[in-house]
C-alpha cells in the first residue's frame, strides 16, 4: 500500500497474472505496492483463457467418450457449470483479498500515466516511484465486412453462449482456434476453421500434421490459406471466401491473434516506447525505455503465455525494487492442449540448428500400451551434446516437457538425461530414449570406440593375469582385489 506521504514505491497497472505476480513480489520485498485493475482481478487466464479452455477440453474429451460408448450427447449447461466451478475453485488466490493479505493495496478503475511519476485513476491523481505495465492484450478484430456482431464471439465472449452452436465457423488457426475448435467439435458442433496461413504456424510441420489429422478425425473442416472477404446473414451467417467458397455458420469465433492494451495508457507522457504493433518494448531485464517503468505479460512483445507473464513480472519486480540486474530465461516452453498435445521448448518451424534425435511413439512402450502411437519425441542437440530444445507430440506431452525445459535452462547434456533412470513405461521414456540414442551414437565415434576397446583390453589382461579373480571372500564393491 501507499506510504503515509501518499508516494507509491511500485504501481502496478493491471490485475492479471503479470500484475498479480509482480505486485506480490514487490510487496514481499517490502515495497509499498498498489495494483490498479479496471475489471476483475485474475485476468484473461482465470476468466476467459487457460482455465475455462482447459476445462472445456477435458469436458469435451469426456463427451467424445460418452458418445462413443453410449451414443448419448453431453449436456452443454452441465459443461458450463463445470467451467464456472473450476474458475470458482481457482479464483481465491487471485482475489483482491488475497492480494491485500500479501501486502498489496488494490484499487479499482482505469489508470493512465499523466507525467513523470504521476498517474490518474479515473481522474484521481497518484504519485509513484516505479511502475509495472501489465495491462495484457485483447482479441484482434480482423474486420470482416457484414459480420453480425450478435452472432460473433471472441475468446472473451464464447463462454457466455448458453447453447451449443450447431455450426461454428472459426477465423484463425492458432492455439485458440485449434483448442476451441476441437473442443466444440467433440461436444457436437459442426466446426469449420478458416485460416489465413497453415494451422499452428509456429510449430514444426511433422507435429502439425498429426494434430491436423486428429482435428479432422473429430469432424473439424480445416480450410488453410483461406480468407473471408465478407459475410451476409439473412438467416444463418454465410462467410464468403476469396476462392468463392461459402461457409455457413450459426456462430463465428474470431481467433486471429491478440492486440496489446496500450492505447489510452498515456505512455507518451512517460516516454515508454511501443513497437509497430503496439507492444511495450522491454530489454531482457523487463525494463522499458523509461528506466523506472517496467512491463510484463501479453502487453509486451514476448510470447503470450501465463507462465511467461508470471516469471517476467517477478524478474521485473525484483529488478525494480532491489536494483538487481536479473535477466529473463531464454528457455521458452509452450504447450498446445489439443489431442494429442504439442509441447515445445525453443523449437520453431525453420529455427533449428544442430542435430536432432527423434523417438517415434510407435517405439515407445507406454504409447503402444495406450494405443496412442501417433506422436514423437524430438530432442535438439547442440555442441558438446547440450540439449537446446525439443518437441513432444502425444497425450499429456506437456508433462514430459518439464524435463526438457530444465535441460535447456540448465544447459544439460544428453548424457545427463541418459544417466538419470526413468520409470518404465512412461511417456518420459521418449525423452530418455532420445537422449540415450544420442549418447550411443556419440560413443560410436572412432575415437570413443578406440578408447572403449583399450579399456576392455586392459580389463581382460587384468583378469587373465590373475590380478582380479572371483574367488570366495571377494566383497561386492571391493573391486575384486585380494
Ligand atoms: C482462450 C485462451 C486460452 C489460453 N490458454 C493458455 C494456456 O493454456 N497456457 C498459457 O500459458 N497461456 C494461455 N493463454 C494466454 C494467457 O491467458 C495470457 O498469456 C495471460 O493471461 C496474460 O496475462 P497478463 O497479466 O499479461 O494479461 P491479462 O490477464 O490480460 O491481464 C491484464 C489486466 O489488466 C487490466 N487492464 C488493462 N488496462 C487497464 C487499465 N488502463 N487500468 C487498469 N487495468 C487495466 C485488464 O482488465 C486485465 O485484467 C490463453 C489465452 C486465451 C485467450
Ligand atoms: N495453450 C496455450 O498456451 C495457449 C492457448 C491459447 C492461446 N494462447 C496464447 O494466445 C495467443 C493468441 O492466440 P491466437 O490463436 O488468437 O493467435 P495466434 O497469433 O497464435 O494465431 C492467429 C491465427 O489467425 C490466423 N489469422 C490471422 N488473421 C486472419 C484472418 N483475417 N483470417 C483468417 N485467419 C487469420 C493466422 O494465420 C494464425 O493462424 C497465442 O499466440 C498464445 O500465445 C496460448
Amino acid at each position: 500500500m501507499a506510504s503515509s506521504d501518499g508516494m507509491i514505491d511500485f504501481l502496478v497497472l493491471g490485475g492479471g497474472t503479470a500484475g498479480i505476480v509482480g505486485a506480490k513480489t514487490a510487496a514481499g520485498f517490502g515495497a509499498s505496492t498498489v495494483l490498479v485493475e479496471q475489471g476483475r482481478t485474475g485476468g484473461d487466464c482465470l476468466w476467459t483463457g487457460c482455465v475455462p479452455s482447459k476445462t472445456l477440453l477435458s469436458a469435451a474429451a469426456q463427451a467424445k467418450t460418452l458418445r462413443e460408448h453410449t451414443g448419448r450427447e453431453a449436456d452443454f449447461p452441465a459443461v458450463r457449470d463445470r467451467i464456472a466451478n473450476t474458475i470458482r475453485t481457482i479464483e481465491p488466490v487471485d482475489t483482491p483479498q488475497a492480494l491485500e493479505q500479501a501486502g498489496v493495496e488494490v484499487l479499482s478503475g482505469r489508470i493512465t500515466f499523466t507525467g513523470a511519476g504521476t498517474a490518474a485513476l479515473d481522474g484521481r491523481p497518484l504519485r509513484f516511484r516505479q511502475a509495472l505495465i501489465a495491462t495484457g492484450a485483447q482479441p484482434a478484430d480482423p474486420g470482416v465486412p457484414g459480420l453480425d456482431p450478435a452472432r460473433t464471439v471472441t475468446s472473451e465472449t464464447i463462454w457466455d453462449l448458453t447453447r451449443l452452436p450447431a455450426r461454428l465457423a472459426i477465423l484463425g488457426g492458432g492455439p485458440i482456434a485449434c483448442e476451441l475448435g476441437q473442443a466444440f467439435a467433440r461436444l457436437g458442433s459442426e466446426v469449420t476453421m478458416i485460416v489465413r496461413s497453415r494451422i499452428l504456424a509456429k510449430e514444426i510441420p511433422e507435429a502439425v500434421d498429426i494434430v491436423r489429422e486428429s482435428l479432422t478425425a473429430d469432424g473439424v473442416t480445416i480450410l488453410e490459406n483461406s480468407s473471408v472477404t465478407h459475410a451476409t446473414s439473412p438467416g444463418d451467417i454465410q462467410l464468403q471466401l476469396a476462392d468463392g467458397t461459402v461457409v455457413g455458420a450459426s456462430i463465428v469465433l474470431l481467433a486471429t491473434g491478440r492486440t496489446p492494451r496500450t492505447t489510452a495508457l498515456g505512455l507518451e507522457h512517460v516516454g515508454v516506447r511501443v513497437d509497430g504493433r503496439g507492444h511495450v518494448i522491454t530489454d531482457a531485464r523487463m525494463r522499458t525505455s523509461n528506466p523506472l517503468i517496467w512491463a510484463a505479460g501479453d502487453v509486451t512483445a514476448h510470447p503470450q503465455f501465463t507462465h511467461l507473464a508470471g516469471v517476467h513480472a517477478s524478474v521485473a519486480a525484483a529488478n525494480a525494487v532491489l536494483g538487481l540486474r536479473r535477466r529473463i530465461s531464454t528457455a521458452v516452453p509452450r504447450v498446445t492442449y489439443t489431442s494429442p498435445e504439442i509441447a515445445t521448448v525453443n523449437s520453431t518451424d525453420g529455427g533449428e540448428t544442430g542435430r536432432s534425435r527423434t523417438v517415434w511413439h510407435s517405439h515407445l512402450d507406454r504409447a503402444v500400451t495406450e494405443d496412442r502411437t501417433e506422436g514423437f519425441t524430438r530432442l535438439l542437440v547442440g555442441a558438446g551434446g547440450r540439449v537446446t530444445g525439443g518437441t513432444i507430440v502425444g497425450p499429456r506431452a506437456g508433462e514430459s516437457l518439464a524435463e526438457l525445459s530444465l535441460a535447456v535452462h540448465k544447459k544439460l547434456r544428453t548424457s545427463d538425461i541418459a544417466g538419470a533412470t526413468h520409470a518404465y513405461p512412461t511417456y518420459s521414456d521418449g525423452v530418455w530414449n532420445a537422449a540415450v540414442a544420442d549418447v550411443r551414437e556419440r560413443l560410436a565415434s572412432p575415437l570413443t570406440g578406440t578408447a572403449i576397446k583399450v579399456l576392455a583390453r586392459i580389463r581382460r589382461l587384468a583378469i587373465d593375469g590373475g590380478r582380479i579373480s572371483s574367488g570366495p571372500g571377494t566383497r561386492p564393491g571391493s573391486g575384486g582385489r585380494r
